[in-house]
């Protein structure tokens, strides 16, 4: 663990400007189902993440880490509670507002690294800038980010070219290019081995650190851990930090 300040109470009020240019939640509540049948999926969940933080949580399958993404980017709207990405409402109900918001201010990567099997590695990340608003479409220089995720030399090879680990650093400059201040992070190490699992975390570790991004990584591998600033686990849809 680095030496940064400790993990935020998660019953921390967002009282001081840095907390609020990350992510804030505050009592959380998502259900899923119907009358008949639901699932609390979030209950009561407080977390502030801080541009620069790196934020893992753990916990059973089932447990709502999806849901806490999903709620996080604005992906789904929470029954109560509030959310903030850069002092912006993520639960306002329209949704073209909050595909905008989240364009402009969250980043996602995925297991798999979710990449488009025609596009060369420069054009994944060309995309978006050209999808995104107008004030976003500079963003970060598309070869100078892979160069910075280590893929200078890979820049014209397409996903079926690429190792898996190699497909998930495209997928995580994909997610930078546009500068969010929040990136939510799936299970990044689930298909790699060891190796390029310690790879790709220390890589999300250093891109929150030397950007101020707050990074809310998802996972089941203990062994990453150790590159997170803080450790929250999940269970029965409470987050709870982690011992
Ligand atoms: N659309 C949905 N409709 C009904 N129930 C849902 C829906 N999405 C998720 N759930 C339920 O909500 C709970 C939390 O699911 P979620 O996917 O957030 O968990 P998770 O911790 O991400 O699980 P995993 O580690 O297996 O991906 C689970 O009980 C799940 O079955």
């Amino acid at each position: 663990m680095s030496s940064r300040p400790a993990p935020t109470a998660s019953t921390t009020p967002a009282d001081d400007a840095s907390e609020r240019l990350g992510l804030v939640m505050r009592a959380v509540s998502l259900r899923h189902g119907n009358a008949a049948e639901t699932v609390q999926a979030l209950d009561d969940v407080d977390l502030t993440v801080r541009p620069g933080e790196l934020a893992a949580v753990v916990g059973p399958s089932g447990a709502g880490k999806s849901s806490l993404l999903a709620v996080a980017g604005g992906l789904a709207r929470p029954d109560h509670g509030t959310v903030t990405v850069a002092g912006q409402d993520m639960t306002v109900p329209s949704r073209r507002t909050r595909t905008e918001l989240r364009r402009r201010h969250v980043g996602f990567v995925f297991q798999s690294g979710n990449l488009l099997p025609a596009l060369t590695a420069a054009d994944q990340l060309r995309l978006p800038l050209q999808l995104g608003p107008r004030s976003q479409r500079s963003g970060r220089d598309p070869l100078k980010l892979l160069a910075d995720v280590g893929m200078a030399d890979k820049a014209d090879r397409r996903p079926h070219q690429l190792s898996g680990g190699e497909r998930q650093r495209v997928g995580i400059a994909r997610a930078l290019v546009t500068e969010p201040s929040v990136l939510l992070v799936d299970e990044p190490t689930a298909a790699l081995d060891r190796a390029r699992s310690h790879e790709i975390v220390q890589l999300l570790a250093r891109e929150a650190r030397h950007r101020s991004v707050a990074v809310v990584m998802v996972t089941h591998d203990h062994d990453v851990l150790q590159y997170c600033d803080t450790v929250y686990e999940m269970v029965d849809g409470k987050l709870a930090a982690s011992s």
